[in-house]
């Protein structure tokens, strides 16, 4: 697999606060990355500085080998707070994102990617009649229906209850399983983390450095009570000093 993102001994303070130290890794194009760390360790400051929003005081990321100066068009950002605009609905939040000369039929696109994240019949509907659950839906595909190159998801689910959050992770695979995209994922949910990437780095406390890596080989869909994920956790878990 070709490499998409390299991160080169980037380093962040905020005024004095050192909070990157010295952080390499890169990921392939089409790897799913999941970034677990202490409360307060860096990890959305880190996944800024890979999206390209925020710039490291010293050392670079580059995606497919350019520099990145500047949030590149090539990804996109799914975040706790949520993006979705209140005053559309559903298909026009969907077709928000897209221009007039790249696409086709733009409603009949955003009317694919609601059915794909299972928001068929909900098209006209405005943000407050959704549930969480579907709102959450609706973010995940308007990210999609750019069709990004990569997408960064910061502790994406975590608003949600805990049955929805699995429902989410589920959907997530799925339409990776259709549209392979290169994620990178933070998130503070070990076992989250172990159901999604292929590989699971573990920050160390602030000012943070990559402290272990783990690769994750078990087909999807994957077992949490499987003894080798378990024994997964537990190792993760004592990285993170629990
Ligand atoms: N723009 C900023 N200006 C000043 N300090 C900042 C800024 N952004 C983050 N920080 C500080 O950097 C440190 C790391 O914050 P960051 O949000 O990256 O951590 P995190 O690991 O994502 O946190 P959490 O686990 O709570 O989500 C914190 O001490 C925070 O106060």
């Amino acid at each position: 697999m070709d490499t998409k993102i390299v991160v080169n001994q980037v380093r962040k303070k905020f005024n004095a606060l050192p909070v990157v130290d010295g952080v390499d890794f890169s990921i392939a194009d089409g790897e799913f990355v999941a970034i677990v760390g202490p409360s307060g360790c860096g990890k959305s400051t880190l996944m800024k500085i890979v999206a390209g929003f925020e710039r490291p005081d010293e050392g670079s990321v580059t995606i497919d080998g350019q520099a990145l100066k500047k949030p590149s068009p090539k990804g996109i950002v799914i975040s706790q707070h949520g993006s979705v605009f209140p005053w559309l609905t559903v298909q026009q939040n969907l077709m928000f994102g897209l221009n007039d000369n790249d696409h086709g039929d733009k409603a009949a696109l955003a009317d694919h990617y609601a059915d794909m994240v299972g928001l068929k019949g909900f098209e006209n509907a405005y943000p407050h009649e959704l549930s969480g659950g579907m709102l959450k839906r609706a973010e995940i595909a308007r990210a999609l229906v750019v069709k990004p190159e990569i997408l960064y998801m910061d502790e994406p689910f975590s608003a949600l209850d805990a049955l929805m959050n699995l429902k989410m992770r589920n959907e997530l695979l799925r339409v990776l399983s259709e549209e392979r995209h290169t994620v990178l994922l933070i998130t503070h949910d070990v076992e989250e983390a172990i159901y999604l990437a292929d590989r699971i780095l573990v920050l160390s406390p602030r000012p943070t450095r990559i402290q272990a890596s783990f690769k994750v080989e078990h087909p999807h869909p994957r077992k949490l009570s499987n003894p080798e994920l378990q024994q997964l956790k537990e190792d993760i878990l004592s990285q993170l000093g629990l």
